[in-house]
């Protein structure tokens, strides 16, 4: 059966009513969330682009054709330089901008090899689960900020990175 989650995104893409009430395109973007002592790696976007100076997680957009799980990890090694192992899908939600609908995948990440780089980004850091609340991050970002501050303590983060 269908989860709640899948049935919405179907949703989305099917149902008339709904695509009349969106603005612009849907997107699907894979996320990663890599652990490393304790702490997430997060980026910060560059100017010129949509949210241009967010923090953010690394990932990007689907390809089509793509799975989600390709796109993500092709976009780790785009923007990092580096190879990650997918673990676990951590959390999916579907977050409508002014000019596009994002549907976000974010999945724990083991880094594997290479020397990260900010490929794509301005700059990027390490960073505690509670101090992710402190970042300006992308306003869909939020319940993911939320949901990773609350379910992973020091000790629990400290077994995974
Ligand atoms: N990578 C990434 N994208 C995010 C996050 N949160 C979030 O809302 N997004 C949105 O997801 C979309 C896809 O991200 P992207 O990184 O491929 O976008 P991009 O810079 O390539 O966009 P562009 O090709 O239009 O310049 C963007 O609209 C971005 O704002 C996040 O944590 N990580």
């Amino acid at each position: 059966m269908a989860s709640k989650f899948t049935s919405a995104i179907v949703r989305l893409f099917h149902d008339p009513a709904e695509r009349r009430r969106l603005q612009g395109p849907i997107i699907e973007v894979a996320i990663a969330i890599i652990v490393r002592d304790g702490e997430i790696l997060v980026t910060r976007r560059k100017e010129g682009v949509h949210l241009p100076g967010l923090w953010e997680f690394p990932g990007g957009k689907r390809d089509s054709g793509e799975t989600i799980r390709a796109c993500l990890l092709r976009e780790v090694k785009e923007e990092l330089g580096a190879t990650v192992e997918i673990e676990r899908l951590f959390w999916e939600r579907s977050h409508d901008y002014a000019d596009r609908t994002v549907i976000l995948h974010a999945y724990f990440c083991r880094l594997l090899s290479g020397d990260l780089m900010p490929l794509a980004s301005q700059e990027l850091k390490w960073i505690r689960p509670d101090s992710l609340l402190s970042l300006p991050f992308p306003e869909a970002n939020r319940p993911l900020l939320e949901k990773l501050a609350k379910e992973l303590s020091r000790d629990s983060l400290e077994k995974k990175g």
